[in-house]
């Protein structure tokens, strides 16, 4: 479902090693995978091609059967407002507006996912509803502002969002790193929960290598290049 064939990536057209070298990489449908390697390895340049955010320098990003080099930058992000589903690091949620408006924000830029989130709920707002309430934020909240959440309460926000009209990748960049232990491990086990119902394919970057045994796969991206 997600294959890297040959794969560089460089910045800028004139460095003289590229930031990152896969040969290959395959991750099966429906994998829960946790992807790590120190601080600069890569981990969220590499996200960011899966994403279709950036380009490969060279070799193929192939996801769902679609290689994403052969997109425009106008096609690439249809792609991605149809299929992926993005947890970023500092959320990127809009802090005037509430928990609802946002989840539904997820879904704005793609008819595909509206249709798929209307197929589960009679409206959107009912469907951003039922998924705060299946990723544990309780309804008292959903109406707020968030800015005036919690930072896990936000992350829930920041996960309905990405889970909205079922896309079928969820990529997550180091979303648990401002939680204590308990609470990350509890934010991860929801985020399965919802990915294993909706047989998506996650993603998942972290540098905290605690996390690893949770998860049904592991990548160390610098074993990964090595490997060449
Ligand atoms: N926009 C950019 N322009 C040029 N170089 C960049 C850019 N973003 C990242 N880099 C470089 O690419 C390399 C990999 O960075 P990346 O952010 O992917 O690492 P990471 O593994 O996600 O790190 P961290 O765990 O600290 O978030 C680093 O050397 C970084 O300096």
């Amino acid at each position: 479902m997600i294959s890297l064939n040959n794969v560089t990536f460089k910045w800028h057209k004139n460095d003289k090693t590229p930031t990152l070298t896969i040969s290959k990489l395959n991750i099966e449908k429906g994998q829960h995978v946790f992807l790590h390697g120190p601080s600069g390895s890569g981990k969220s340049t590499l996200l960011a091609l899966l994403a279709g955010i950036n380009e490969a320098t060279s070799g193929n990003v192939t996801l769902l059967n679609q290689t994403l080099n052969t997109l425009s930058n106008t096609q690439r992000d249809v792609f991605r407002a149809d299929h992926i589903g993005i947890i970023f690091q500092n959320f990127n949620l809009l802090p005037y507006l509430s928990p609802i408006e946002n989840v539904i924000l997820g879904c704005q830029f793609s008819k595909k996912r509206q249709q798929k989130a209307l197929s589960h709920s009679e409206t959107l707002n009912n469907e951003a509803t039922r998924l705060l309430n299946s990723l544990g934020l309780t309804e008292q909240y959903h109406n707020k502002n968030v800015a005036e959440l919690s930072i896990g309460q936000q992350q829930r926000v920041a996960a309905a969002r990405a889970f909205i009209g079922n896309p079928e990748i969820i990529i997550a960049d180091e979303p648990t790193s401002a939680l204590d232990t308990q609470n990350r491990e509890s934010f991860i086990n929801l985020l399965f929960e919802q990915a294993s119902k909706t047989n998506s394919t996650l993603i998942f970057v972290s540098h905290d290598e605690n996390l690893k045994p949770l998860f049904n796969r592991s990548i160390d991206l610098v074993s990964l290049q090595e490997a060449l």
